[in-house]
């Protein structure tokens, strides 16, 4: 279980939040929502160990998550709102980037996400949908048990929310944990909100 107590985050000199406290269980799944600025990306770029807690504890099944940056490292996948793609690789060869980290069969990743008949192309060839969907498909690659979300429906078609959903849908089903900062519904059921910034 993932669980962050009461805890803080500055960005420079500004309190981006303080006192948030929440837990994250085997198969569970956490909207983070709010207005813009409010600290979703930042509380999603805390969890994936990029930025340090000025207050608080953040602990994984007990211990503190940062104990050992590789072991957290390697618990995560963290996709952002840039799709970290190499433009001028294949999108076959972007994934293998990944896939040589994590493993996983590419083929399939590729297949989860409606992409193998573009496995050649270079990635800066791509509509905007279809770079998130190269982003969605490292998920798709090997588990990884916390999944940290940066708006990741951003434009995907219905089709590719509907796989997105079956890629969600199957991670929960194994026990993994989903975090995701959004502002348009997700492929979720019974996803709990988690607010930040003032209430609306
Ligand atoms: N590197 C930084 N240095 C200083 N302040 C920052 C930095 N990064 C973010 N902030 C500030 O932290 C606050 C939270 O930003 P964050 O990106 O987490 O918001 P968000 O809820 O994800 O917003 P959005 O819905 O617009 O994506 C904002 O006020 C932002 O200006």
């Amino acid at each position: 279980m993932l669980e962050a107590k009461d805890i803080a985050v500055l960005r420079g000199e500004q309190i981006v939040f303080v006192e948030l406290s929440f837990t994250v269980s085997p198969g569970e799944a956490i909207l983070l929502i709010g207005a813009n600025g409010a600290g979703k990306s930042t509380l999603l770029r805390l969890l994936a160990g990029l930025i340090p807690l000025a207050e608080g504890s953040l602990t994984w099944d007990g211990q503190p998550i940062l104990t050992d940056p590789a072991v957290h490292a390697g618990r995560l996948r963290y996709l952002a709102h840039a799709d970290a793609l190499k433009p001028s690789l294949s999108v076959e060869e972007n994934l293998r980037f990944w896939a040589r980290q994590w493993g996983g069969d590419i083929a399939q990743a590729l297949d989860a996400v409606d992409l193998l008949p573009l496995a050649g192309l270079p990635a800066r060839l791509l509509s905007a949908g279809q770079k998130r969907r190269l982003a969605l498909a490292r998920l798709a690659l090997a588990p990884a048990p916390l999944w940290l979300l940066d708006e990741p429906s951003v434009g995907l078609d219905v089709a590719s929310i509907a796989r997105f959903g079956e890629l969600l849908a199957a991670h929960r089903a194994r026990g993994g944990m989903v975090l995701a900062a959004t502002h348009v519904p997700l492929p979720l059921p019974g996803a709990r909100e988690l607010r930040l910034g003032r209430p609306a």
